[in-house]
């Protein structure tokens, strides 16, 4: 499903197996494993307790329309574009930009859509915005024939579905909302978007068994969190996940808040970037290789590509080359891991079978996991992110200053 290959954080000499043991790599793992048995933290419980018939009455619409910010729509964008970059029945609303957010609505027609409004606050700024600007559309209707969920535990997007009788989903108070998408924030935009949500959290499930494993050789999450933490100890603390499979940039979206916002704290933290390969080869590789040394890249590969060809062509000495596509990118692959290896960049690997629902499930669990534990490492809560609030605060003030707010 899923293999992790960390020889080049350690060929490179820069760590050793000597240094991994020296982490108190036990005490995080057990930690965690203390919040998540006492459901302190319920991101580990979700894969096992939803009941997904709750998701059937969502099918049956030509469209449908994610609005929602940060956690309640990112883990949903990774995992559609992952599977089904090539339909195009999703509109995902998650910004203010009203070119984005007005273009969509210009062309979505919302009779034929299930709409999903999804903030566990129920009070995030845009995403309230965006439903009032949905609100005002239906409106207009002679009579609504699509369909509107809510996804929220409270706030004023819970009053608005509530005056309106629109239909409720909650998200488990335990589940932050960067973890969420394995609970009806990912599951239910999913399901209508035809995904095999159950094969998902068998993914997820069948990762969760490899990170319950204390030997930390066997378990990914945990070992490749040591390896940033002690690369971030070293002055590496730019983390770049380099997808040789370009359906998961929005996966590379999830992956910088889920890192960026949980472990961003006290003065601690990676900076997360996504880069995709083989195309960021010819923009990055160069500042990878002889720029600051302090990146550490995640390769991300799959061992087989869901579209092939073969091809024929002449090499650079007019000499016929005949090989599948997918050789091509897997050798770019090969070839920068070798380069950067080489100029002494530390660099790990995660290959997929192929992309799909149970790898994507995998995936996105295992870096739940990981963060879990780095949170421990670095003694910062995983969890919360206060430091968000202070630009909300000066935000509102602002609007009331625009426009002809209430009464000013
Ligand atoms: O789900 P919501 O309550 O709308 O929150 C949406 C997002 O905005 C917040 O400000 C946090 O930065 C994120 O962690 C959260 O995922």
């Amino acid at each position: 499903m899923l293999s992790y290959d960390y020889k080049n954080a350690l060929n490179i000499g820069e760590i050793s197996f000597e240094d991994i043991n020296k982490v108190d790599f036990a005490n995080a793992y057990s930690k965690l494993m203390e919040k998540l048995d006492n459901g302190a933290v319920g991101f580990r419980d979700v894969i096992y307790n939803e009941n997904l018939d709750k998701y059937k009455f969502l099918n049956g619409y030509k469209n449908v329309v994610v609005v929602g910010m940060g956690g309640s729509i990112l883990g949903t964008m990774a995992i559609y574009y992952a599977i089904s970059a090539f339909k195009n029945n999703a509109y995902f609303i998650d910004n203010s930009d009203p070119e984005k957010t007005l273009s969509i609505l210009k062309k979505v027609d919302l009779n034929e859509s299930i709409i999903y409004i999804i903030s566990k606050s129920g009070n995030t700024l845009e995403t309230l915005v965006n439903y009032y600007l949905i609100k005002k559309r239906i409106e207009k209707l002679n009579s609504f024939e699509g369909k509107i969920v809510f996804i929220t535990n409270g706030g004023k997007l819970k009053r608005e579905a509530e005056k309106n009788n629109y239909e409720i989903l909650s998200i488990p108070e335990n589940v932050p909302g960067r973890f969420s998408v394995f609970t009806a924030v990912g599951l239910a935009p999913l399901c209508s978007l035809g995904i095999d949500i159950s094969k998902i959290l068998k993914g997820a499930r069948e990762m969760d068994k490899i990170c319950q494993n204390e030997d930390i050789l066997k378990n990914p999450a945990l070992l490749n969190g040591v390896i940033h933490y002690l690369y971030d100890k070293k002055g590496k603390d730019i983390s770049v996940v380099m997808s040789y499979i370009e359906s998961l940039k929005c996966f590379g979206e999830w992956y910088i808040q889920l890192i960026g916002e949980s472990l961003g704290k006290e003065g601690n933290g990676l900076t997360p970037l996504l880069s995709i390969g083989a195309k960021d080869q010819h923009s990055l590789l160069q500042l990878y290789m002889d720029g600051k040394k302090d990146k550490i890249i995640t390769f991300i590969t799959t061992k087989n590509y869901r579209l092939d060809e073969e091809i024929v062509f002449d090499d650079l000495n007019d000499e016929e080359i005949s090989c599948m596509l997918s050789d091509i990118i897997k050798c770019e692959q090969e070839a920068t891991e070798i380069a950067l290896t080489n100029n002494g960049v530390p660099n790990v690997k995660i290959t997929l079978d192929e992309i799909n629902e149970m790898t994507m499930g995998a995936l996105l669990y295992m870096y739940e996991m990981q963060v879990g534990f780095m949170g421990e490492l670095y003694n910062v809560n995983s969890y919360n992110q206060p430091a968000v609030e202070e630009e909300k605060k000066i935000c509102w003030e602002l609007i009331k200053k625009c426009g002809n707010y209430g009464n000013k």
